[in-house]
C-alpha cells in the first residue's frame, strides 16, 4: 500500500521534470537556430569577418547640424560603441575609423551647424566617396540642404568624386523615401559628373539599425566602379 501511494506521489514529479527538460531543449533549439540563421541586419552586420589587410575608405560625412553624421559614422562599429551618446552637436570634426570586414573605413566627421560648413571643404583629401546625410524627416530643412550641398560641390577639389545621398532617420514617422529626397536635392546635373547613390538608413535610440549592410557593400564596391572607370 505504501509503495503505491510512493508511486502515485513521483509521477507528478516525473512529469514536471519531463516537461522542463522539454523546455530547455526547446530553447536550446531555438537559440542555435538564431545563432545560426540570423534574422535582422543588425545580427548579419555584427558578424561580419574582418579580413587582413582590408582596402582602406577615406569617407567625408556632411549635412545640416542634426542630419544624424555623428550617429552614422558610430554605426559603423560593432558592439556597444556604437551606442555612444551623440547628443551634442560636433564643434569641429570627429574620425571614426574601424575596420569593417573587407574595408579599412577612415570617416570623417564634420560639424553642420553654420559656422562649421566654411571648413568642409578643408576635408577633401584623398576622398574615396563624400557622405552627405539629410534628415528624411524634415522638410523643412531640405532646401537649406540642398544649398550647402551644391555650394561644396562647386569646390574644384571634390571633382568627380562619388557622392553618397544619405536619407537618415528613416524610422520616424515623418520621413520621406530616399528617392523623393534624392528628387529635392536636384542631383540631376551632379550625377553627369561623378557617380551619385542613395541609401536610406535608420539608427534609432534603442531598436535595430537599418540601411547599414547597404551603405557597407557601396562603399567596398565603390573603389572597384573607380578602377572600372579609368
Ligand atoms: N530616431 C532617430 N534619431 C536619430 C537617428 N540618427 C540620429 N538621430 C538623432 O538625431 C540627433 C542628432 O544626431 P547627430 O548624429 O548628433 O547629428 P549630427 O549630424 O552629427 O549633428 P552636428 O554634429 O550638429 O552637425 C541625435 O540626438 C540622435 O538622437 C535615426 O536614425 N533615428
Ligand atoms: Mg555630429
Amino acid at each position: 500500500m505504501a509503495v503505491a501511494l510512493g508511486s502515485l506521489l513521483q509521477r507528478p514529479a516525473i512529469y514536471i521534470a519531463t516537461g522542463v527538460a522539454g523546455v530547455c531543449v526547446v530553447y536550446g533549439l531555438y537559440r542555435a537556430w538564431r545563432y545560426f540563421r540570423p534574422n535582422t541586419e543588425d545580427e548579419y552586420f555584427e558578424r561580419i569577418k574582418n579580413i587582413p589587410n582590408p582596402g582602406e575608405r577615406r569617407v567625408l560625412i556632411l549635412g545640416l547640424d542634426g542630419a544624424g553624421k555623428t550617429r552614422f559614422a558610430r554605426c559603423f562599429c560593432k558592439g556597444r560603441r556604437r551606442l555612444g551618446s551623440t547628443e551634442e552637436t560636433t564643434v569641429g570634426f570627429y574620425v571614426n575609423s574601424v575596420t569593417l570586414g573587407e574595408i579599412y573605413l577612415n570617416m570623417w566627421d564634420v560639424g553642420g551647424s553654420a559656422n562649421c560648413r566654411g571648413y568642409w571643404k578643408e576635408f577633401v583629401l584623398n576622398l574615396d566617396a563624400i557622405c552627405y546625410c539629410v534628415d528624411s524627416s524634415q522638410p523643412a530643412r531640405f532646401d537649406e540642404a540642398r544649398r550647402e550641398l551644391h555650394t561644396f560641390l562647386k569646390y574644384e577639389q571634390t571633382k568627380g568624386i562619388p557622392l553618397i545621398l544619405i536619407a537618415t532617420k528613416r524610422d520616424k514617422i515623418d520621413s520621406v523615401s530616399p528617392f523623393a529626397l534624392y528628387q529635392h536635392m536636384n542631383l540631376d546635373l551632379v550625377k553627369k559628373k561623378r557617380p551619385v547613390y542613395l541609401v536610406g538608413v535608420q539608427a534609432p535610440d534603442s531598436g535595430a539599425r537599418k540601411g547599414f549592410m547597404e551603405t557597407y557593400r557601396l562603399l567596398v564596391s565603390i573603389v572597384e566602379d573607380k578602377k572600372k572607370k579609368v
